[in-house]
């Protein structure tokens, strides 16, 4: 569970410059009580009563400093100089001294922890995209660091400066009269303990109003990620009574448990803190009546006690603020605290370092060794495979939905380790290599091809910056992407996806084929890559993926038999266990489940 210390060190890096910032920025506070002091004085002066022995030593110095008479005149000129000193000289000072730091300190913190959020992000699991959609993930990166921003200068620029007003004002009344003081101290501990208690059940409060939030958010991001689901099933209507009645649950929190707890705390802060003032000004004008103290300190004690007082408000409305932004903060960092994929361990730092790393190379040659995973290692996905695929061979993989295909091949991508058993390259352990470096040899295919906004020829070389236009174009021919750029307005240049052009999903398929090949992999994988295409598009990919088979190790992972019977190879899984191994002409002898599920689709009847 996160706490306030947690929120604190995020500007540890800054902690010299803040704590001076703040120092200036409390010390400018506390001067400005020079004024209402120094005009009790002059009224002092005014009405001929004695000045405080220290301003009449001033006097005194300056009259034998100027060679002038210590009279009225000079006593006044004496005060008016320090009310120009505190008040014209430090205008142009203090913003330099104090804003400008804090707001400084504020932008430097997010710009670092927006870069840490992005590197978190990177470097996430995949489970954990599996578990939280991206509405939940950026609504909560963006409120924690907007609110931390905003929060730093408010309370470093202005809470502990006005706090620290609070304390020199005290000081100044128990110079005058302690028995004031003591009572003034009395009230404010009083108003602060019960404001803070009622702050810490608020806070309580908003806690659960940021999940409110976020499931509201998280659900926002779903109806457009899925808006051509939410379309053809035309549950528009259910969608936003949904979403309505989550706003209006948010709603009634904000309004009758959080709003109005503000309301009441400020209702009675601002009784107790008029009564206060009240009894302030009965007990100081009895002092004065009473010839303890002077009318310069009647009016002074007034004014600061009143000055204090006030500020009683701003610093209640401060910490409200802090309050409503606190669980959004604290949320944020327990994002931040997500442990990293165990697959991320220097993903990047060894990209920073690529050009210095020498790059693998592999025969392709891979060997699973009694490997058995689970996501939930009580129940397992994979067991004891054992699976050896020499260099340049082609090997499909074919199974039932469910019988742990997909998850093969994300133990060989690393993205999750085998509990049990080892998985070779080139004789090598996976676990032994750099992962960055050793993914850098892999290329996928995937059914559903990630378009990034930008040219034709960005995406093409997303894998491969250093791709030259010979190198893309030949990889698009193998591909069968060439034709398709041909006729684009722009060619190469094309914009494609969320500002640009839309593909195909065949289009989309052949361009993840040519980026894939771009990287020149030393195992290429096609995942479903033709289930989701027409006859015409699965026939062109088909075309293209013979132009790469054998020229490298290559995986298919395949639901329609068509795309597998040239393959080296046919592995059969079922329930996460290899079943049958062979080519398709030995498969189909076997009388097995591969020969089962060619009758099947044979027969036109789909997996
Ligand atoms: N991220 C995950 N967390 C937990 N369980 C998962 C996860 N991904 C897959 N599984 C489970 O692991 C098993 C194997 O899934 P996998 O995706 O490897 O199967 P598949 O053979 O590729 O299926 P399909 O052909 O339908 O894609 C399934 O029971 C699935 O529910």
């Amino acid at each position: 569970m996160a706490t306030f210390r947690d929120i604190v060190k995020y500007y540890r890096p800054y902690r010299a410059i803040a704590l001076l910032s703040i120092a200036a920025a409390s010390l400018f506070e506390i001067v400005d009580l020079a004024v209402p002091y120094t005009i009790g004085q002059i009224l002092n002066v005014l009405s001929g009563q004695p000045l405080d022995a220290l301003l009449q030593k001033a006097i005194d110095a300056a009259s034998a400093l100027t060679g002038m008479p210590a009279n009225k005149l000079l006593s006044l000129a004496v005060l008016l100089s320090v009310i120009f000193l505190v008040t014209v000289v430090r205008a142009p000072i203090q913003p330099w001294i104090s804003s400008w730091f804090h707001w400084d300190i504020a932008l430097r913190s997010r710009r670092d922890y927006s870069g840490k959020a992005i590197e978190k992000v990177l470097t996430l699991p995949l489970e954990f995209y599996d578990e939280n959609n991206p509405g939940r993930i950026a609504g909560k990166v963006a409120r924690g660091i907007a609110n931390h921003t905003w929060s730093y200068p408010e309370i470093a620029g202005q809470l502990i400066p006005k706090l620290g007003r609070v304390l020199g004002i005290f000081v100044i009344i128990w110079l005058i009269e302690w028995r004031i003081a003591i009572l003034f101290l009395i009230s404010f501990v009083f108003i602060l303990t019960f404001s803070i208690k009622d702050l810490k059940t608020i806070i309580k409060i908003e806690e659960r109003l940021d999940k409110y939030a976020e499931n509201t958010e998280s659900r926002n991001s779903e109806i457009i990620t899925n808006i051509k689901t939410v379309k053809a099933f035309a549950t528009e209507k259910q969608e936003l009574k949904r979403q309505r009645e989550r706003l209006e649950r948010e709603f009634k929190v904000v309004d009758y448990r959080v709003h109005k707890g503000y309301v009441k705390l400020n209702t009675w802060q601002r009784t107790v803190i008029q009564f206060c003032v009240f009894t302030v000004l009965g007990l100081t004008l009895a002092a004065t009546v009473g010839g303890k103290i002077s009318l310069g300190h009647f009016v002074t004690t007034l004014t600061v006690s009143s000055m204090a007082y006030a500020e009683l408000e701003p610093i209640s409305n401060l910490a409200e603020v802090f309050a409503r932004r606190y669980a959004s903060m604290l949320r944020f960092h327990e994002f931040m605290q997500q442990p990293s994929g165990a697959d991320s361990k220097g993903v990047l730092q060894s990209q920073i370092l690529s050009t210095s790393t020498t790059p693998y190379k592999f025969t392709g040659k891979v060997e699973f060794c009694q490997v058995s995973f689970g996501y939930d290692p009580s129940r397992q996905v994979l067991q004891d495979i054992n699976l050896l695929i020499e260099p340049c061979q082609t090997v499909a993989l074919v199974g039932r939905s469910g019988s742990g295909k997909s998850t093969l091949v994300k133990l060989l991508f690393r993205y999750f380790e085998a509990n049990r058993g080892r998985i070779l390259i080139d004789g090598e352990d996976i676990r032994s290599l750099d992962v960055t470096a050793y993914r850098h040899r892999l290329a996928i295919v995937h059914q559903e091809v990630d378009i990034f906004n930008g040219t034709l020829l960005d995406n093409l070389r997303y894998g491969n910056l250093n791709a030259s236009l010979e190198q893309v174009q030949a990889a698009c021919r193998i591909a069968r992407l060439d034709e398709v750029i041909q006729q684009m307005p722009q060619g190469y240049h094309t914009l494609v996806g969320e500002r640009g052009v839309r593909l195909s999903g065949g289009q989309r398929q052949r361009l993840g084929i040519a980026r894939a090949l771009l990287v020149d992999p030393d195992i290429l994988i096609f995942d479903e890559a033709t289930s989701s295409l027409d006859y015409e598009s699965e026939r062109s990919i088909q075309l293209a993926m013979r132009s790469i088979l054998g020229t490298r190790t290559a995986i298919v992972i395949a639901h329609r038999l068509s795309t597998v019977r040239e393959a080296d190879k046919i592995v059969v899984l079922d329930r996460g266990q290899i079943v049958e191994v062979g080519n398709h002409a030995e498969l189909l002898r076997q009388e097995g489940i591969y020969r089962r599920l060619h009758l099947l689709q044979e027969t036109g009847e789909l997996l």
